[in-house]
């Protein structure tokens, strides 16, 4: 991995220092030379080194650019091209650290896990409602700043669960069938937050993946430590099934996979230490929180939508914040359809080109319909993206734009909170505290509301964070 930045980025971006590395690329403070924005440069390394690699960053920029209007996702500003044409560079909003650090370093209160939690919830349940999976749940792809606010990063495992036909899908529709997925071993998200379908191999997916590693998330900031670190799949199930319930039939069957009955027979020993041990000294809502997510069967595995109402979160809830994307989000090369690696990168250089065209358009419009004509800049400032000698950025910033795919236009609309479901007794009445003043309806007040009734993570503890070497 040449940690060199293209000279064309330095020109536009000044580079400061280090600030994370995945199996992927490199992550970078930098500052926009042109606006003094502090941004996050990540490079992504032979970002088209195999198809399963050109996949994964066409999927990336796409799901990126679909979801990054959302409050807690993070927000892709740029996409520019490497002068090798093997890297590429994403630019993005920046944020103070990730959910790894802050809960290695111990700066997190009571308060903030659940406020770290209803805003994961309110992310997952955006996602889920344009029926796509994150995949790649994990505290490191929580980004956190120091008021505590969350943005989920990290989409180059993310997928549409409507890519396959009706007769290859499972009982309830919403699934992927991993079949059709190249090299899938390569393919899986990180051991420790995978759910026990994915690692008895199920070829079927569902939003329950999500659900599982959530519940792994919530557990790891209880107790600072990851809650099943197994070595290996089977060690995974291993420490699993010694923490809940044996799984019934039922369960064994709804995991969809041929080697569940018997590994499970195998390793089913009696719960030796159940999830509330696992869990001792924290707060009872929590605990149950985890209980309701960690479930053999996907299917019994609480909602992102549910979680939200749950006692752990209702404080923070009042439905307003909630956005349903009412239509299915599906990138337009699907998964049963492989391209070469030069197609995926063409289609994505002349996707984000599309784009940039039609924001121009967009603006061009605008400026007409405002009879600014003369302020329109020069069309030679979003040069195409083929002649990166004079511009090499494609500008997605402010503007959210929409790559081609199968879409409407993007309709959002505020859902009321779900009935609760379960036993009534977990959702109870959910009363803002008084004096909190909670409302996400604007959430500048909100942030107030919550900064002064529970504090941000202070400052201090933030930069200590930053000693640390990466
Ligand atoms: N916008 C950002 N602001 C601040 N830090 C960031 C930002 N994006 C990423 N990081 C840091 O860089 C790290 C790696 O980023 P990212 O997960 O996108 O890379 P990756 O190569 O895809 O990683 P992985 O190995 O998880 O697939 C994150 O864990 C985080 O610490």
């Amino acid at each position: 991995m040449s940690e060199e930045v293209d000279r064309h980025i330095l020109e536009h971006y000044d580079i400061k220092k280090r600030i994370g590395k995945g199996a992927y690329g490199i992550v970078w403070k930098a500052i926009d030379r042109r606006n003094g924005e502090i941004c996050a440069l990540k490079k992504i390394f032979d970002a088209f080194r195999n198809t399963t690699d050109a996949q994964r960053t066409y999927r990336e920029v796409f799901f990126l650019t679909k979801f990054s209007s959302h409050q807690n996702i993070v927000r892709l500003l740029n996409v520019v091209r490497a002068d090798n044409h093997r890297d590429l560079y994403l630019l993005f909003e920046y944020m103070d650290t990730d959910l790894h650090q802050a809960i290695r370093a111990g700066i997190l209160a009571e308060i903030h896990r659940a406020y770290i939690m209803y805003q994961l919830m309110n992310a997952t349940s955006y996602l889920h409602s344009g029926n796509v999976i994150h995949r790649d749940y994990k505290p490191s792809n929580v980004l956190l700043n120091a008021e505590c606010f969350v943005k989920v990063a990290d989409f180059g495992l993310a997928r549409s669960l409507i890519q396959i036909p009706p007769s290859q899908s499972g009982s309830h529709g919403n699934t992927v069938d991993t079949n059709s997925e190249p090299l899938m071993t390569e393919y899986v998200a990180t051991r420790w937050y995978r759910a026990p379908e994915i690692l008895l191999s199920s070829n079927k997916y569902t939003k329950g993946v999500d659900m599982w590693s959530l519940g792994c998330i919530l557990a790891e900031m209880m107790t600072h430590k990851p809650l099943f670190s197994g070595s290996s799949s089977l060690n995974m199930i291993s420490l699993i099934s010694s923490a809940l319930p044996p799984p019934t039939p039922s369960d064994v069957t709804s995991l969809q996979s041929p080697y569940a009955q018997s590994t499970l027979e195998h390793s089913r020993s009696k719960q030796k230490r159940p999830l509330c041990d696992m869990l001792p000294d924290s707060c009872p809502p929590a605990v149950d929180l985890v209980e309701q997510l960690m479930r053999w069967s996907p299917d019994k595995r609480l909602s992102a939508l549910h979680a939200l109402s749950h006692s752990y979160l209702s404080r923070f809830y009042d439905g307003d914040e909630l956005i349903d994307i009412q239509t299915d989000i599906l990138p337009d090369i699907t998964d049963d359809v492989i391209l070469s690696v030069s197609e995926y990168r063409d289609r994505l250089y002349s996707d984000i080109k599309l784009a940039n065209q039609d924001r121009i358009e967009k603006r061009v419009k605008t400026e007409e319909s405002t009879h600014s004509l003369r302020a329109t800049p020069p069309l030679r400032n979003f040069t195409n993206v083929q002649d990166k000698t004079e511009d090499p950025l494609f500008a997605i910033k402010s503007t959210p734009v929409l790559l081609r795919g199968s879409y409407s236009p993007r309709t959002v609309t505020k859902v009321p909170p779900p009935p609760p479901a379960g036993k009534p007794s977990i959702f109870p009445k959910q009363l803002l505290s008084p004096g909190a003043g909670i409302r996400h309806s604007d959430s500048q007040l909100a942030l107030q509301a919550k900064n002064q009734s529970y504090g941000v993570i202070s400052r201090t503890d933030m930069k200590q964070l930053f000693k640390k070497p990466f």
